[in-house]
Parts: structure tokens; sequence; C-alpha cells
């Protein structure tokens, strides 16, 4: 017979039970005493895949030897008041062959131990804005029980995001301070939160290279899923382990690699788009929350009524290979996942309104679903330089040929691109495989890419994308592995069809505006990974 202390925590309702402190330096610890509960084996109790890290309880006074095990329950339904919870158990043996070892907590990686200065961030409106909630009634909680504290001295500092400047201007002052090369920002956010890290870093320029780690807490989390996807394998028809477990285990015990990144020079007078709210899109039709494509009809959904907020991209004069013919300076941004031109840029930003966000992942279905209505051809002359080619050489790509669709309605011959996606990464959420060739920080920029094919061809192709990118192969998809991309946008008086996506962020070129995209070699950023 043993005893077990199976305590459920959350950041406020119930503190945390005292660590031990056989397994970490600080704070002094003691284990918890055992309740009086008593089952025949609390090894049977754990869900190895809720398993975050486990650490030796030292006896003491008023506590037992064993093992303590801290596992996260499944997170709170969406658009729910429930909180994050953690529990804690108490082993009073592990067996030498159980798996569960694997867990079991040493001290912390060098990227959070000192004299790395670690920096929390917790972006309000990533996702569900469920990052406030995670960050108390987890993350704080967890990193205290690993000697892990807010504070001066050795401890970590918190920036809970008061606007979508906030985490460049984190960027902007690693920089100017020249302390990003020993800094670590633990980032609960979605893609959003890494692009705007690496921007506000690039604004400053020249200060090292952070180590980012990221707690997904976006929407399509496209960058986790990628870099993660080997631990999201479905075992049979078992769930595979959650995410945020998956986040926390790689927080505490992944390593840091270089993160593979693109910079994407944009024609003068490209403006960075704030999302739309729903008053500009009010006269837009509400949406549908649901993933299956809608039936075929030829309507356009109107545009935003009222003009975006708006944004200057960052012009840096000092760099010469930005200039366009007449010597402008020319904005341009960081990325490390995708730059895309058409339906995909489109729908990110149609999706991005408060009233779509609240749908979670769905949001993205639920744009697609009106935009693949308009089956719209945009015009755009793109040209590529592959791997291989000499600096400067391009050749114009087109989009691959193509029979008519099931809806008859595909526009063969037509040179227009209806999706145009330049990919570092696999996956942009985490079913749906954009790039399948793609592995974890292999660096390589691949194109995605096809023409006027329709709308039910476009929903056939996006369909099977988001089945783990089965459209890969398929008649009239062009995927292919480029070095950098030219878009010279042809479109003109439709502002809706003269925007391009960097990792989420928005960009509106002017008419005749265009995109120079090129593969980085890296340096710019490390990312923790395991
Ligand atoms: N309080 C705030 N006010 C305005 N903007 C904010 C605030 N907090 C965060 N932001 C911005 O909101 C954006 C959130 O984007 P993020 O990518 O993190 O979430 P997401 O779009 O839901 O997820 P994903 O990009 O993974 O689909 C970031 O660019 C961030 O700068």
């Amino acid at each position: 017979m043993t005893a077990e202390n199976t305590s459920p925590a959350t950041g406020s309702s119930t503190p945390p039970p005292s660590p031990p402190a056989s397994a970490v330096e600080k704070p002094p610890v003691s284990s918890p005493a055992p309740s009086t509960e008593v089952t025949a084996d609390p090894l049977s109790s754990i869900n190895p895949k809720e398993v975050v890290f486990i650490l030796r309880a030292a006896p003491g006074p008023s506590s037992a030897p064993g093992y303590l095990v801290y596992s996260l329950l499944a997170p709170p339904r969406q658009n729910s008041d429930e909180r994050f919870v953690y529990t804690v158990t108490h082993l009073p043996r592990l067996p030498d062959d159980s798996p569960l070892r694997e867990f079991l907590f040493d001290s912390l990686p060098a990227y959070l131990a000192a004299p790395r200065k670690v920096h929390v961030v917790v972006s309000t409106r990533s996702g569900l804005r469920q990052a406030e909630g995670f960050y108390a009634d987890v993350l704080a909680p967890l990193l205290k029980v690993v000697g892990l504290e807010e504070g001066d001295g050795g401890g970590y500092t918190t920036t809970v995001t008061k606007s979508a400047e906030t985490i460049r201007e984190l960027g902007r002052e690693l920089g100017r301070e020249g302390t990003a090369g020993n800094a670590t920002v633990v980032l609960l956010s979605g893609d959003g939160g890494v692009v705007d890290l690496l921007n506000g870093l690039d604004q400053v320029g020249g200060a090292g290279a952070p180590v980012i780690v990221t707690l997904p807490m976006g929407t399509g989390n496209a960058l986790f899923y990628s870099l993660h996807k080997h631990h999201f394998v479905l075992e049979g028809k078992a769930a595979p382990v959650r995410r945020d477990v998956v986040a926390l285990r790689t927080l505490l015990g992944g390593r840091a690699e270089p993160l593979p990144t693109f910079r994407a020079a944009f024609s003068p007078g490209a403006r960075l788009l704030a999302p739309p709210t729903d008053e500009s899109v009010a006269a837009t039709p509400t949406p549908t929350p649901t993933p299956t494509p809608a039936p075929s009809t030829e309507t356009t959904a109107p545009l935003p009524s009222a003009p975006p907020r708006e944004t200057n991209l960052h012009d840096d004069e000092d760099d010469d290979d930005d200039d366009d013919d007449e010597g402008h300076p020319t904005p341009h941004l960081i990325g490390a996942i995708v730059l895309s031109y058409g339906f995909h840029a489109a729908l990110v930003w149609e999706s991005d309104t408060p009233s779509h966000r609240r749908h979670g992942a769905l949001r993205f279905y639920m744009a697609a679903n009106e935009l693949q209505k308009t089956a719209h051809g945009y015009d755009a002359l793109v040209s590529v330089r592959r791997p291989g080619d000499p600096e400067g050489v391009f050749t114009r790509l087109l989009p691959p040929p193509f029979g008519p669709g099931p809806d008859g309605k595909g526009k063969p011959g037509s040179e227009k691109f209806t999706y145009l996606l330049m990919t570092l990464v696999s996956n942009l959420e985490r079913t749906f495989g954009i790039s399948p060739h793609s592995q974890p920080l292999d660096g390589k920029m691949r194109a995605v890419y096809f023409g006027e094919v329709g709308e039910s061809r476009t929903s056939i192709a996006m369909g099977a994308a988001a089945n783990k990118g089965e459209h890969v192969g398929m008649e009239g998809i062009g995927y292919e592995e480029v070095e950098e991309v030219k878009v010279v946008v042809g479109e003109g008086e439709g502002r809706r069809w003269r925007i391009f996506c960097v990792d989420g962020s928005t960009v509106r070129v002017e008419k005749g505006g265009w995109v120079k995209v090129r593969r980085e070699k890296g340096g710019r950023a490390m990312i923790v990974v395991s």
C-alpha cells in the first residue's frame, strides 16, 4: 500500500505545493506531506502524456521522500471561464525502467540559467486571449518550482503586451542596450510575437542573437507546430501529446538552434496594416463557423468600408540592396514562417477581425469559405531565383497547367495566380501541412502556388493541405525550392488584392508595388526546440 498526494493547482485558487530541495538549488523547498488518502498504485493515476516534469523529493521533517510529478490537465474550453490546472502527484518510488524517468528534472537549461537575462512576454491579444491565464495559472508557478522567479537579481522579467508595439519595443530595447545576445525571450504568443520581436531587433540592428522560446498561444502557431511536428504524430487512434505539454517540456529541456529567416523588401509606399476592426468590415456577411467549404456562388464579399489603420514599414536608409530604380529607401520586414500573396494573404487579413478571432483557428476556414467564392485570379509577374542560380538571375514563374475543375470554372490558360506562398516551415497549423518536404530548421525556402483554378479546385487543394499536406503532387499545384522570389503586383484599383502576408502581418503595396523575398543565412535569433 502506498500513499498518494494529488492536488490540482491554479495560479490563484490553490497555491502549488512546495517543491523538493534535491533537484534544484533554489528556492529552499520541501516536499508536501503525503495525504491520508491511500491508493493501490499512484503511478497508475498518472497520464504520461500530461507529465511536464518530475522532481526528486527529499525527505524532510514534514515531507516524504520520493518523486513529485507535475502534470498539466486539459486546457480550458474555448471561450469559457475555466482556468488552466496542473496537478502534483507524490510517488514514493519510480521504478528504474519507468518511461516516466525521461521527465526527471535535473537543472535549468543554459538558456534559462544565469547569466542569461530571461524575459517572459505575455501577448494579451494572441489567439483566444489565454496567455495571461496560462502565465498566472501554470507558467509562473511551475517556473518557481524549478527555481526561476520573477524579479531582479537573477529572476526573470515579465512584459504584458499593451499594444501591437510592445513586443517590437522589447526587441528594439534589447538591440539598443546591446543585450540581445545574452537574452532569452519566452514568448506566450502566436507567430506574430516572433515576427514582432525579430523586426524590433532589426530596427536597431547588430545586437546579437537572442534565444526565443515559444509557448504557443496564437491561432495557427505555424512555427511551433512545424518545429515540433514529430511530437504530434498520431499513435494509432490515440491522441498525440498536447501542444501545451510539449511546449513546457521544451521550455525546460530543449536545445537552442539557429532560426532560419527571410527578408522581404517592399516597394516604396508599402504599409503594414493593423488588424481590421469589426466596424471596418461591418458590411461583410457574418461567416458561418464551419471548416467545410461553402457551396459555390459567384458573389464577392464587400471590401472593408472604413480605411484600415496603417503604419509605415521600417525604412532602411543604409541598405542599398533595397533601393528601387529611383533610389528611394524601401521598407522591409523580417520573417521566419511565410510570405504569401493572393488567397492566403487575403484570408489571413480578412479573418483577423475580433468577431472572426473568437472562433480560434476556425477563423481561417471561415474567411477561406467566403474568399474562395470570388475565385479571384491575382494579376502578378512572379520570378524566382532557384538554388544554384547565380545572384541576379531570375526566371519567370507561371502557374502550372491544369484542366477544368469539377465546377468547370477554372481558367486553364490564365497566367494569373490564385495562390502563391513562400515558406520556411512545413505547417500552418497542427495538421495543415503546406510544405510537407520542409524539415524543422532546414533553412530552405519553398514556393507553393497555383493559378486561376476556380472555387472548387481551390477548396479541394486547401482541404488536401489541411490533411497533412496532401495537395502536393495534385494537378495544377506548383511546389519547389527557391532562393529568392520577386512579385510585381498587376492589380489596380482593388485594394483587397494588393496585400501580402508576412508571418501573419499584412502589408499593402501601392498600385504596381512589389516584394522581393530572399532566404537569409540565419543569425538573427536562436529558437528552442525539442
Ligand atoms: N494588447 C494588445 N493590443 C494590440 N495588439 C496586441 C496586443 N497584444 C498583442 N498584440 C499583437 O497581436 C498580435 C497577436 O498575434 P499572434 O500571432 O501572437 O496571435 P495570432 O494571430 O492569434 O496567432 P497566429 O499568428 O499563430 O495565428 C501580435 O502581433 C501582437 O503584437
